[in-house]
């Protein structure tokens, strides 16, 4: 596939800025100058709209909640709710295969009414509703963050739907219900002399779909060039970084490269994350893009809907800590 202004292979030796302003313009011309950046695998993005005290505050949640008395954060254990909601004791997540267990704890959530209303949606194989702790000023700024980078997620559909010479409304239909996860992340510091043998913060790994995760300002997320180099995403105060996912390397039959990345936490401070990561409806089939398969290029991925792609990826990550 030849795509109009075709990227080169990334071979970046730092993660590009890219202010995304024109997100929302009305000047056509400016949306698609925008897309032709934004198909590099991993980018930063500024002027993204997120205030800052949302992010804030959401971290300030964040650390609330890690400091609970492991009792407290073990009665929301995942492995106990319907679809991986709630909370991962360190190393309970192992995202390399290879790896021993992940050396963070989570707390996960999927969608739900702004307004806190509890009835559960239709979500197929992802059905399943948020569990929260019993902590006062927790929910309220955790779901304004959510919802507040969804919208974001859903003003970048159209964006990647240029990037593929697609009509800016392909994925209208295909983002009607938020299909968006979420995770409040802690990697506690761990010693840089050891890290052959230990776990690290987050294995290597791709994600399902497409992520953004705030810039916290303690460095530890590394981002794999096309060559298999480790390049640090440095934080960049009021930034996310923006990752493609699996999903979109489906859609394009790996025309657009999913980004392998990891983090390991050597920096001596605690460090506090929260990605975002948003996909299409949970029932839209990931199937290849007909302009990203060809004799040459034949489809490298089977056909399988967004929610059961999704929750087979969770059960992978999850399942060395499932019986403990
Ligand atoms: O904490 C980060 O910066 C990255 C987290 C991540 O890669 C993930 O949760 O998939
Ligand atoms: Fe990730």
């Amino acid at each position: 596939m030849v795509l109009a202004n075709q990227r080169t292979d990334s071979t970046f030796e730092e993660i590009p800025v890219i202010d995304i302003t024109d997100i929302s313009s009305r000047d056509p011309a400016r949306r698609r100058a925008l897309a032709d950046k934004i198909r590099d695998a991993c980018v930063n993005i500024m002027n993204h709209g997120i205030p800052e005290d949302v992010i804030t505050n959401a971290v300030e949640a964040g650390k609330t909640f890690f400091a609970l008395p492991s009792e407290s954060k073990m009665d929301l254990d995942i492995h106990k709710s319907k679809n991986f909601k709630g909370y991962t004791a360190l190393l309970g997540e192992n995202t390399d295969p290879n790896g021993k267990g992940d050396l963070h704890e989570g707390f996960d959530i999927g969608y739900e009414d702004p307004s806190g209303s509890s009835s559960e949606r239709d979500d197929g194989a992802m059905s399943g509703t948020n569990v929260w702790p019993d902590l006062t000023g927790f929910k309220e700024p955790v779901l304004s963050y959510y919802h507040s980078v969804v919208q974001l997620g859903l003003k970048l559909f159209p964006i990647f739907a240029l990037a593929l010479d697609l009509p800016e409304n392909f994925f209208d239909d295909k983002t009607t219900k938020p299909a968006a996860i979420m995770r409040l992340l802690h990697y506690p510091p761990q010693s840089p002399t050891s890290l052959d043998n230990e776990s690290i913060g987050i294995g290597a790994h791709t994600d399902a779909s497409q992520s953004f995760c705030n810039k916290t300002t303690v460095s530890a997320l590394q981002v794999q060039n096309m060559q298999g180099k480790w390049i640090n995403a440095v934080p960049i105060p009021g930034t996310f970084v923006l990752n493609i996912g699996d999903q979109l390397a489906r859609w394009t039959n790996d025309v657009f490269k999913s980004t392998i990345h990891r983090a390991i936490n050597t920096s001596g401070k605690e460090r506090y994350s929260i990605p975002l990561f948003f996909g299409v409806d949970y029932d839209v089939l990931l199937e290849p893009l007909p302009s990203c398969v060809s004799p040459e290029m034949p489809a490298k991925y089977e056909v399988i809907s967004a929610g059961d792609y999704v929750k087979s990826r969770l059960e992978e990550t999850y399942a060395h800590s499932a019986d403990k």
